[in-house]
């Protein structure tokens, strides 16, 4: 049925009172709720806004008239919010967990748009947080000693099941996605270094012909260690499975990659291929970018523009767009392609794909490590043994 004028003046007004009275965070709230509980976007919202909302609103799921992001309750009100931060904010031992492990405690239940910027100001409230020198009670005291003195086996345990993880991960991709006669990507990082062993010994024990595509020198080396046959990808443009590792995952097989400084020919690599497959271990897997990787997004940028490339990213969509320095080294961080990185902390969620689009087209940007539409499937290692896939074709 055609809506009268009126009607329409009608619903813009309450558009605009809506936009009016309520908090950031309210108003997102009830955006996502009014998308996914009845297809309905404020009016004045242009064609492209509403796209952003949509994609936004693809990451929460609505139960019994309760929104969810991933398994964590979406709260609406900032009162709520303040109530679930007191949940958390006090350990039961009586110990104020400070900014960061406030944060992430509330955050294994609760999201909240802000949520940061929130638990950051609470505690920073926070009296007790304050007031360190306030007396520490028995049980205070040892947890205390124990954050300074971590015992060792805890870590090593950490590693060997991040570790295991990998392999996992690894095993499955290759064992599953390699064939004799084909030509194979192999990324770079830690986790493919189990898959190039797989490769290896699988070539080996059943005198398979491979011929490897190296995305950076990393994996030239990797490949030439392991006996494996290097190829350069100007002769070999049919690559028929590239796999690689990623610094992050989220639910729609947006990759953020580059952690390690090589996502240019990776995504050369990658976009080569007839398919491209991801390996990682159950820390990658997130339901929206940021979540589990706080180093920001890697940008590649030739070495003059980086200063310009920097404040373009930081004036067009916020957070802050910093030079990657080097360890080991005095000054930054060089790429296999002899250009700079910056490492871009974002501070909201975006529309990935046209974020990825229009940094690429900031002069002297050589690629952004955001893979998107790029992935056909992830194995991510879990803790417990098993292996857990997410496939572009059951989303
Ligand atoms: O630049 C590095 C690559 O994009 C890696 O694939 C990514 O950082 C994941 O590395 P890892 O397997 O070591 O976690």
């Amino acid at each position: 049925m055609p809506l009268y004028r009126n009607q329409w003046r009608q619903m813009l007004i309450e558009d605009l009172l809506f936009i009016r009275f309520l908090d950031d965070m309210e108003r997102k709230w009830v955006e996502v709720f009014n998308v996914l509980s009845a297809g309905l976007y404020p009016v004045f919202y242009s064609k492209s806004k509403r796209y952003t909302l949509r994609s936004y609103a693809s990451k929460f799921t609505l139960q019994g008239g309760e929104l969810f992001y991933g398994d964590k309750k979406a709260i609406k009100s900032r009162e709520e919010a303040r109530a679930c931060f007191d949940e958390f904010h006090v350990s039961p031992d009586g110990k104020h967990l400070g900014i960061t492990r406030s944060r992430d405690a509330v955050g294994s239940k609760y999201y909240w748009f802000g949520m940061s910027r929130d638990t950051e100001k609470w505690v920073l409230e926070c009296d007790k947080c304050k007031n360190p020198a306030a007396p520490l009670t028995p049980a205070q005291i040892r947890i205390k000693k124990e954050a300074r003195n971590p015992p060792k086996i805890k870590r090593g345990v950490l590693n060997k099941a991040v570790e295991d993880a990998k392999k996992l991960a690894a095993y499955a991709a290759v064992d599953y996605h390699v064939k004799d006669n084909q030509t194979v990507g192999i990324g770079s990082g830690s986790t493919i270094i189990h898959a190039v062993k797989r490769l290896a010994e699988r070539v080996k024990a059943e005198n398979l012909n491979i011929l490897c595509v190296p995305t950076s020198s990393q994996a030239r080396q990797l490949i030439h260690d392991n006996g494996l046959t290097v190829v350069d990808i100007k002769r070999h443009l049919e690559i028929d499975v590239a796999i690689d590792g990623a610094d992050e995952v989220d639910s729609e097989l947006n990759l953020i990659k580059g952690g390690g400084g090589c996502l240019t020919q990776e995504k050369i690599v990658a976009s080569c291929a007839k398919s491209f497959i991801v390996i990682a271990d159950y820390r990658k897997d997130s339901s929206a970018l940021g979540e589990q990787w706080k180093k920001g997004i890697p940008v590649e940028v030739i070495p003059m523009a980086y200063v310009p490339v920097s404040r373009a990213i930081q004036s067009q969509f916020g957070g802050s767009a910093d030079l990657r320095m080097a360890v080991s080294k005095a000054g930054p961080v060089v790429t296999d392609n002899g250009n700079f990185l910056l490492d871009w902390r974002f501070d909201q969620e975006h529309n990935w794909s046209a974020v990825n689009t229009t940094i690429k087209m900031m002069p002297g940007v050589v690629d952004t490590g955001l893979f998107i539409n790029l992935a056909e499937r992830v194995y991510f290692g879990m803790e417990d043994g098993t292996v857990k896939i997410r496939d572009k074709n059951m989303l």
